[in-house]
């Protein structure tokens, strides 16, 4: 699958990781388009949250880990030593499996990354904070509590709490690690409208175990095997007419791992 440089947020070249030099992802290359859904989809094991974790070098403390291959990020290449690392997470933010509101208030929450970030005054704050809250479709439900506990609120809830704390600093892109697999369906379903809805201003990666949430939020899927990258393509082309018997024996459950 190949974008013009034009169309690209992340440029992933011959990226191979390992943890105590055993691969988790061997020689992967492809783009990842911006303003675009996509999902990295595969057995357990196969390196999806590996790739989602490189791309705001969540690794960098792991000692264990070695790298080859390029990350560029609307071309600048992330692991230049000149990139700042909590630059770089603020532009690529990420949201993981379990809800994880820090213990403080539903709007100290949205606020923490405005705050560390300093220089804005009061007002300014409130009004993030409510943009942020609105973005991700919280806000008519939190709006007169906004001084109560995160944890006052329920699992779906905080999920996109999270993601409001996320999107108050302004990323580019949204890295989401399977946003919704602890949480009931119709919390899914709200997290699936928001992933659609923000299409319009960010680039959302998503890992997912659940093929049909691939195949409804995203607009390409990677398939990922072994640290391969196996098949990548539009999501319906991927789904419906797979071009290799690997992904087709996934999507329709012949392989289990
Ligand atoms: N911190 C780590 N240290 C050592 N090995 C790791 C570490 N994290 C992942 N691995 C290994 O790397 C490989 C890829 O793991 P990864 O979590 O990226 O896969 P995944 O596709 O996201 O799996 P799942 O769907 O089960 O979450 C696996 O063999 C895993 O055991």
């Amino acid at each position: 699958m190949d974008f013009p440089s034009t169309e690209t947020s992340l440029d992933i070249e011959g990226l191979t990781l390992a943890y105590d030099g055993k691969p988790a992802l061997r020689d992967l290359t492809l783009r990842i388009p911006r303003h675009r859904v996509t999902a990295f989809i595969g057995p357990s094991g196969c390196g999806k949250s590996t790739l989602l974790r490189a791309l705001n070098r969540l690794h960098d403390l792991d000692e264990s880990v070695t790298r080859q291959g390029s990350i560029h990020l609307e071309g600048h290449d992330i692991h230049d030593p000149r990139v700042e690392v909590a630059e770089l997470r603020r532009r690529v933010g990420m949201v993981f499996q379990t809800p994880n509101p820090f213990p403080m208030s539903i709007y100290d929450n949205v606020a923490f990354g405005l705050r560390l970030q300093g220089g804005l005054s009061k007002r300014r704050i409130d009004d993030v904070v409510e943009w942020a809250l609105k973005s991700a479709a919280l806000w008519e439900e939190v709006k007169g509590r906004l001084r109560a506990s995160a944890w006052s609120l329920s699992g779906g809830q905080q999920q996109r709490l999270v993601i409001a704390r996320t999107l108050a600093v302004e990323p580019e892109v949204l890295l989401l690690d399977e946003p919704a697999s602890a949480l009931d369906p119709i919390s899914t379903l709200k997290i699936e409208e928001l992933i659609g809805n923000l299409k319009s201003h960010l680039t959302l990666v998503l890992v997912t175990h659940n093929m049909q949430q691939a195949a409804r939020v995203s607009d390409y899927t990677a398939f990922l095997h072994n640290g391969e990258l196996v098949e990548y393509g539009s999501t319906d082309t991927l789904f419906t007419h797979p071009r290799l018997r690997r992904t087709e024996n996934y999507i329709t459950g012949r392989m289990v791992s």
